[in-house]
């Protein structure tokens, strides 16, 4: 049984399953055009109305998605993988939420765990990133997750939800009300391992419950929250199918046209 806030489940919860590809630093700007065309493509007009599909490359690939994506009207979105807690000015290497906006995304991934081990971003930081995005209308996909000693010694709900918390420190509740939350596993990432469905439910309705504590049920109940983590084609429908589990945050499989157009397809809305 969820734990979490008011009565849902991702069929009849009023929340669009979202299937967003993280693309991490792969793929140049024609092997983006190439991926996006054939999965848009392949994927039919009511396929894309039921399940909400997202593409989250490189920066240096957006403006070529951008083209793509307006000239032949796809109905699909995308957005950054990160952005700058500044506005503008001296920051050398950043990329701004009025330059992502400028380009038409409408999502920015922050906190990804790859950002913070390799970059040291601290939930404080975390949470200034939201903010931007939230400055700029873009809405921000929130990473949070545990490392794998964290789940053995059973601190895993605990790391989360207070990383959860930290990363979205100064957060209204109006703006919370089009957030996205992922949960990663780290040790899930790139790893084959991927949660079990019912694990995957657990911490999702756990975040679904935080979120109602910091915003109250029936934003919290409206907050769209995924699972990341080696998910595929082959095991998507199982975690999609959970209550609190509303979509995937797609790394490798994201690249490959069929397998990710194979997550959209396992999506029970579709
Ligand atoms: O980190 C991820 C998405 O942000 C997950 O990556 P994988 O799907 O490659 O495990």
């Amino acid at each position: 049984m969820a734990k979490g806030a008011p009565a849902r489940g991702s069929a009849g919860s009023g929340r669009r399953t979202l299937v967003a590809g993280n693309w991490k630093m792969n793929l140049n700007h024609l092997e983006a055009i190439a991926l996006v065309q054939k999965v848009a493509f392949d994927l039919k007009p009511a396929e894309l109305e039921k399940v909400e599909v997202v593409f989250l490359p490189p920066f240096t690939d957006l403006r070529s998605v951008q083209t793509l994506v307006d000239g032949d009207k796809l109905a699909v979105g995308y957005g950054g993988q990160d952005l700058s807690p500044h506005g503008s000015g001296a920051y050398t290497g950043d990329i701004s939420g009025t330059m992502l906006s400028r380009l038409g995304c409408s999502y920015v991934v922050v906190g990804h765990s790859e950002r913070r081990t390799y970059h040291h971003e601290d939930d404080a930081l975390v949470a200034s990133k939201v903010l931007a995005a939230y400055k700029h209308g873009i809405t921000p996909i929130l990473c949070v997750g545990e490392h794998e000693d964290v789940r053995a010694a059973g601190n895993h709900v605990e790391h989360v939800l207070t990383q959860l918390e930290g990363s979205l420190a100064g957060v209204s509740a109006e703006q919370a009300a089009t957030l996205v939350v992922a949960y990663e596993p780290v040790w899930a990432i790139g790893t084959g391992r991927t949660a079990s469905a019912q694990d995957a439910q657990d911490m999702c309705s756990a975040v679904r419950g935080q979120l109602s504590k910091l915003f109250g049920d029936s934003v919290a109940s409206g907050i769209r929250v995924l699972y990341g983590g080696s998910v595929k084609a082959a095991n998507a429908a199982e975690l999609f199918t959970m209550p609190d589990v509303d979509g995937g945050l797609v790394g490798g499989a994201s690249l490959v046209a069929e397998e990710f157009v194979g997550i959209v397809r396992a999506s029970p809305a579709a």
